[in-house]
């Protein structure tokens, strides 16, 4: 994130000031924002930066102790430099949250610099590699060119000129978002692989006396759990390349100073990072635990998978909170269709009257047919996404303001927002695959997979299409069948679709998802090679087990 930022909000001088030292890895640096006591409020974050025009420096402070840096990566104690987000104030006045480079190290010894005291906040959850750290600043001056002046500048006089858009700042986080949802595909496909190539080599349990154990990728138990997250591993790859050529094209406009889209950009990038993380994270758990014992040794891969993804529901934007900015903006798009304007086209489902497209329950309508599905989840997202708005303007109707409406309404716009976001990727998918170039055959496995995640999205949310009368129970519980019914089709191909994402067996780091399927004698390897059996009696018997056993065998 600290070269991503420089790219993005430095002058060209500081670009060709910073920018070499980073790429030549002469600095290494960290992106300083969270503070122990704000990491999802960041006009709340307390570090200062005062300018003083006198010696044309800022200085930065840590005035409490929740303004303590905390949680950046590589902070601890790797970073030489870091962008130290800090209230700035120049001739009295705050101006709020800006980019400063601030170095923390020495290039000659890698100490502390004075006014800078840094560490490692301890052991987490996962993350072991990474020195997530703490950093307090003490009267630390820092030269008036270090602060990231590409938007908003403050002159040798501490003359402030503020930016044409203060998110514009924000501008990194949307970036790793964007790489978030890439993330979230990623590791959804290694989970995937794991479990059904391990699902293909178990056997277990005896259907009937004297056959042989089956296959536990043969039961449509095991299919019913692994089949939907394969899909959504395929979805999630269709919707990444999506979002980052949006992200492309509205940043190329920002970089032209035009802003039209930055709002729409938030919030889908928002939106999709947060959906798309929360069920990777159910995702990898599913996977865990479909393979029973053996998923849940360090062998399987699993637990450092787990651990290492999970965070990402929480760090670059809190997913509750992320969803409540995506629903926000959704808010604002229904108030701009009812007041006739246009809206930008991942919204413009909006400003259509979807109810009088379908009304659930009338027969013969085709349930397999996925762009008559793709239409229910619009209507599904529309009706959550006016029901919600509604709620806000019946609450402001009622004497709220705005921010006291948002959040007596923020469980149905947080639903809202799960609903757009899954229409998005829905209709993502299905998108795709009518322009991939592939044969035949290739484009029949892959709509058994586009189908399968829409009939299965579906199944899982069908109270949202019941309730609102998309669809009827018996339409509902046709679906659920349509998605039981794939299975034993997508059983065919299912381990040569996670064998098509080539994740090399050093990269997915999983005995039970060995490409040679190889499992049991590397699992007893693997376990050969445990610390506790470099010994065949472990020391501690000698120092614990050995005088307890020796003295309760004396008593016999
Ligand atoms: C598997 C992983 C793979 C790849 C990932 C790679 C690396 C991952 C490893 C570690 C990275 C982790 C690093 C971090 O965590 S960095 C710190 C991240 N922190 C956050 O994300 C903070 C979240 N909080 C916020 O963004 C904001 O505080 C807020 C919640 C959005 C609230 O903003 P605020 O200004 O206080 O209040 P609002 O009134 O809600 O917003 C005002 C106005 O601004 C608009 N807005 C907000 N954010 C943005 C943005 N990013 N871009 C554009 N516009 C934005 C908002 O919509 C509102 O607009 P209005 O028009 O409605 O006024
Ligand atoms: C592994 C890891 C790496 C990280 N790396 C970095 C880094 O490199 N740089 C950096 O600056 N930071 C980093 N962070 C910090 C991270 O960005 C923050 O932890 C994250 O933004 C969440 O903020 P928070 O911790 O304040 O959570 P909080 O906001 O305190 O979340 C706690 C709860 O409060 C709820 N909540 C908060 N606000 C609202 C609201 N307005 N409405 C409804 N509910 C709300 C949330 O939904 C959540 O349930 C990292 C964190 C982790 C775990």
């Amino acid at each position: 994130m600290f070269i991503p930022t420089l790219e993005r909000q430095c002058t060209s001088e500081q670009r060709e000031k910073f920018l070499p030292l980073c790429y030549d890895y002469r600095i290494i640096g960290t992106y300083a924002q969270t503070e122990l006591g704000h990491g999802t409020f960041l006009r709340g974050l307390e570090t200062t930066a005062h300018y003083d025009p006198n010696t044309q420096e800022f200085i930065l402070n840590s005035p409490t102790i929740s303004s303590i840096k905390w949680w950046p990566g590589a902070l601890g104690k790797t970073s030489t430099h870091a962008v130290v987000l800090a209230q700035l104030y120049t001739l009295g006045k705050c101006h709020g949250i800006h980019p400063f480079v601030v170095q923390l190290r020495s290039l000659d010894d890698h100490k502390p610099l004075r006014g800078i005291t840094v560490g490692d906040i301890g052991p987490k959850m996962g993350f072991g590699p990474n020195d997530n750290g703490y950093l307090k600043l003490h009267k630390h001056r820092i030269p008036r060119t270090n602060m990231l002046m590409k938007y908003s500048q403050v002159s040798p006089d501490g003359t402030y000129t503020k930016p044409p858009r203060s998110t514009l700042t924000y501008g990194t986080m949307t970036f790793v978002r964007v790489l978030i949802v890439h993330g979230s595909a990623i590791a959804l496909a290694k989970a995937s692989t794991i479990a059904i190539r391990y699902s293909a080599v178990r056997r277990q349990s005896e259907l009937r006396p004297g056959e042989p154990e089956p296959q536990i990728l043969s039961y449509p138990t095991q299919q019913h759990k692994l089949f939907p997250l394969l899909a959504t591993a395929y979805a999630f790859h269709f919707v990444q390349l999506a979002m980052m050529k949006i992200y492309t094209d509205v940043n190329d406009q920002i970089n032209n100073s035009n802003f039209s889209r930055i709002q729409e950009l938030h919030a889908l990038s928002s939106g999709l990072k947060a959906f798309t993380s929360w069920v990777t994270n159910a995702g990898l758990e599913v996977c865990r635990m479909s393979c029973g014992g053996h998923g849940y040794s360090q062998a399987s891969g699993f637990p450092r998978l787990y651990a290492d993804f999970t965070p990402s529901c929480t760090y670059e934007g809190e997913n509750t909170v992320l969803m409540l900015q995506s629903a926000r903006y959704l808010v604002k798009c229904v108030r701009d269709a009812r007041s006739g304007k246009t809206l930008p086209g991942t919204v413009s489902y909006l400003s259509e009257d979807v109810s009088a497209v379908h009304s659930g329950g009338s027969s013969g309508r085709d349930l397999s047919n996925l762009d008559f599905l793709i239409s229910l989840y619009k209507q599904r997202a529309s009706n959550q996404v006016h029901f919600a708005s509604d709620k806000v303007d019946r609450g402001i109707s009622a004497g709220m303001d705005l921010v006291g409406a948002l959040n007596s309404a923020s469980v149905h716009l947080v639903s809202a927002a799960k609903a757009h976001s899954h229409y998005f990727i829905a209709k993502t998918f299905v998108e795709s695959l009518k322009l991939l170039k592939a044969s035949s055959e290739l484009q029949n496995v892959l709509h058994q997979l586009a189908s399968v995640y829409v009939f299965e999205g579906i199944a899982q949310s069908s109270g949202d299409f019941i309730e609102d009368y998309i669809l009827s129970g018996s339409e509902a519980k046709t679906i659920r069948q349509l998605a039981v019914d794939l299975l034993p089709l997508i059983r065919v191909n299912a381990v040569s679709l996670v064998d098509a994402f080539s994740f090399r067996d050093e990269v997915l780091q999983s005995v039970l998802g060995r490409y040679d399927g190889n499992v049991y004698e590397n699992l007893f390897k693997w376990a050969q090679n445990s610390p506790l059996n470099k010994t065949d009696v472990h020391p501690s018997y000698h120092k614990y087990l050995g005088p307890l056993l020796k003295r309760n065998q004396s008593k016999l």
